[in-house]
């Protein structure tokens, strides 16, 4: 059987957990448009909605091959329901907003209706955007856009295409910060982050952990280390990173990864 050249080298690191590795970023763009596009045919059908999470950070440029062809035509992005698992807490049209970085990457060229893309409203404080977030996220519960985890008691979103930062960060989720062990809120707030600018709001793990899907999308010989302790096998219990606690409760963890993200794992 031929072997498509572009295909990745694909390993499973888990239960449910599988890894990629691309040997071109144009490639990785490619299967994680094919990725995301599966999934929304998938959730439609069944749901008759699909709930999207985004980070900020490089992944919106990955995800550009989705508002071009076949993609864009294809994909019935009027069923789409757009979130963030993190957002800065600037006004909208600010350079530091998520919000933007999606609009002008992805949102503003394909044809979601703008009422199913759920921006943070930049009117509010740090806390009271988190609270105003959270309470559309249950509005949206009871009216079965987002669905519930019966394991969890937690939303379930269909699917979270997530960055991390060299530090394994994910979210808004940063080493070391007592956010990590949030387990009640589902949306939070943070006025510290290490990372520029120092308030934001983010999703908390139970939620993270409870989605149906999430594709990890981390390239760069930056993000080497911290992709070497999540996926090596001497986790231990204390001193985990963000990113290792990411650990889904009923749900399939895809890395999309290239060569020097994985550099530092041993049999790559
Ligand atoms: O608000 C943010 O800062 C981002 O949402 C952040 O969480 C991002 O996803 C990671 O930092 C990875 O960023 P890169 O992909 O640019 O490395």
């Amino acid at each position: 059987m031929a072997t498509d050249p572009s295909a990745p080298a694909a390993s499973e690191v888990g239960p449910k957990k599988k890894l990629l590795v691309f040997d071109a970023e144009e490639d990785l763009a490619v299967s994680l448009a094919k990725y995301t596009a599966d999934m929304s045919e998938k959730f439609a059908g069944e749901r008759g909605a699909f709930t999207v999470v985004l980070s900020g950070g490089s992944l919106i440029e990955a995800l550009r091959k989705l508002a071009e062809p076949p993609y864009l035509e294809l994909v019935a992005w009027n069923k789409w329901h757009v979130f963030w698992v993190d957002e800065r807490v600037v006004p909208k049209d600010h350079e530091d907003s998520n919000y933007k970085l999606a609009l002008d990457g992805l949102l503003a060229k394909v044809p979601i209706p703008p009422g199913q893309v759920y921006a943070i409203n930049d009117a509010l404080s740090a806390e009271g955007a988190a609270d105003d977030y959270e309470t559309c996220l249950k509005q949206l519960v009871k009216n079965g856009v987002i669905a519930m985890s019966q394991t969890t008691g937690f939303p379930r979103f269909d699917v979270m295409l997530l960055g991390m930062g060299p530090d394994g960060h994910i979210a808004s989720l940063f080493p070391g910060h007592p956010l990590v062990n949030e387990n009640q809120r589902w949306v939070t707030y943070i006025k510290d982050s290490p990372k520029p600018p120092p308030e934001r709001i983010t999703f908390t793990f139970p939620v993270i952990n409870s989605s149906a899907y999430v594709a990890m999308v981390v390239t760069g010989a930056g993000n080497a280390g911290a992709v070497q302790k999540a996926l090596s096998d001497k986790q231990t219990s204390s001193d985990l990173l963000p990113i290792e606690m990411a650990v889904l409760q009923d749900g399939e963890f895809t890395w999309f990864t290239d060569k020097p993200a994985v550099s530092m794992l041993q049999n790559k």
